[in-house]
């Protein structure tokens, strides 16, 4: 998926999988990889309202996001003024307990997750086509220094529609992540309505921690 997608469907605001609701599974799960006041690395944030609520449990919170649109939504969603300042090829958003890059995922490198102690991936693992997801895969873990994760991805028909979402098996999570990574299931569930009105679809929450011999 090329940058200018991005920042189209977030010009045209056709933003389908922005929920509006914070997401249950955060809620349930987080805690399994990250105590209360730890540090959260968002990918591919868009203006999701899980920020909002990892800062009101007591989380900072590090993301990052192409479209700057999305940014100064989720900065006036939080009700905060963020201080921006150019960092590199990023421009930073910052306000107490929370830093928002702007710019390409693919630029960042270990400096910017210093202190980051997990991750969570909900709709960003899935937003990319194959040859970017295969280079995603290879890259946040070493910018992360392996930090957990708390995955969530959605799998259906691929016969049926194309991403994004892109489907993603149980199969796909074992082979792209098992090498560095024990692996645990934790919950699968039909979504409510068709995805993008064409087929029945599922998502899955999974746990990452780094394997002991990696
Ligand atoms: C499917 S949306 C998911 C947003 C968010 N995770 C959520 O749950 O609402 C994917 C987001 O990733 C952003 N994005 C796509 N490619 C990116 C990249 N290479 N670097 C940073 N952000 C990117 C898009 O602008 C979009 O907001």
């Amino acid at each position: 998926m090329e940058k200018q997608f991005w920042i189209e469907r977030w010009e045209s605001e056709e933003i389908a999988f922005h929920e509006d609701t914070v997401n249950t599974r955060l809620i349930k799960y987080i805690q399994r990889i990250c105590p209360m006041g730890g540090h959260v690395f968002v990918p591919l944030c868009g203006k999701t309202l899980d920020i909002g609520w990892l800062l009101e449990n007591g989380y900072t919170v590090t993301a990052v996001e192409l479209s700057r649109k999305a940014i100064e939504a989720l900065f006036a969603q939080l009700q905060l003024t963020p201080t921006i300042t150019t960092m590199g090829k990023f421009v930073a958003y910052s306000a107490p307990a929370i830093t928002v890059y702007e710019g390409d995922f693919f630029d960042l490198k270990q400096i910017h997750l210093l202190d980051v102690d997990c991750i969570y991936d909900r709709a960003s693992l899935v937003a990319l086509p194959p040859e970017l997801r295969n280079r995603y895969i290879q890259h946040l873990p070493v910018i992360s220094s392996y930090a957990s994760q708390l995955l969530i991805t959605v799998d259906y028909d691929r016969s049926l529609m194309d991403g994004p979402p892109f489907a993603i098996t149980g199969e796909d999570i074992r082979s792209y992540y098992a090498p560095s990574f024990s692996i645990t299931a934790l919950e699968t569930s039909a979504l409510p309505a068709k995805l993008k009105g064409k087929c029945e679809a599922t998502s899955s929450a999974w746990l990452l921690t780094k394997r002991e011999d990696t």
